[in-house]
């Protein structure tokens, strides 16, 4: 979980290939709607994220030991992944605004997401620091060393999933 460009895919696919569990990419199932939305520069709304929640928490269900990419922003959302799967663990990727701009102007001529999006991010987190379940690796160290810390909250609680 965290804001765009924190490394939530990289991180998810790294993790799950170690552990031989399935990935799900959560950015591809917002509502086309959505997506529009985004791609024209809006934020998106707590109305616009509460079915795309619903439908990844079922996934959690049904789908588990799997780990999820999800930006899981306020606590309520992480909350509605939880009353799904109440499992689930989360991997906070902790990123600061300037290296977030940067990566996300890198790469938005490929994607969904606009650099003129990353305040409203910011604007929006409510860090998951002191809830249970919950690691929180810094954005900006090796893959590798990301992979190891979020195995250490399985580690920790090994009936855990992992949402990335
Ligand atoms: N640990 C890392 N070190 C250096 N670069 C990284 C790291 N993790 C991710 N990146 C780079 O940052 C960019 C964003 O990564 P990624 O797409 O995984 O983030 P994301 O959180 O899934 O983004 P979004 O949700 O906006 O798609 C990519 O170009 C990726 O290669
Ligand atoms: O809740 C949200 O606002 C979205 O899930 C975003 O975080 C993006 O989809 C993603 O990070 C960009 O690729």
């Amino acid at each position: 979980m965290g804001v765009a460009g924190c490394g939530k895919t990289s991180v998810g696919e790294a993790l799950a290939r170690t552990l031989g569990w399935a990935f799900i990419e959560g950015d591809l199932h917002h509502a086309p709607a959505s997506i529009a939305k985004m791609q024209a520069g809006q934020p998106l709304a707590d109305e616009d994220r509460w079915g795309w929640l619903d439908q990844l928490g079922q996934m959690l269900r049904t789908q588990a030991p799997v780990v999820l990419s999800c930006s899981a922003l306020k606590r309520a959302y992480r909350e509605r992944l939880r009353a799904a799967r109440p499992a689930v663990g989360f991997v906070y990727l902790d990123i600061d605004k300037p290296l977030a701009l940067q990566r996300v102007a890198a790469r938005a001529a490929a994607h969904i997401f606009p650099a003129s999006l990353v305040d409203s991010q910011f604007a929006t987190l409510e860090p998951p620091t002191g809830e249970p379940g919950v690691v929180t690796v810094p954005a900006a160290l090796p893959l590798d060393e990301q992979v190891g810390r979020a195995l250490a909250l399985l580690a920790a609680h090994p009936s855990q999933e992992t949402d990335a």
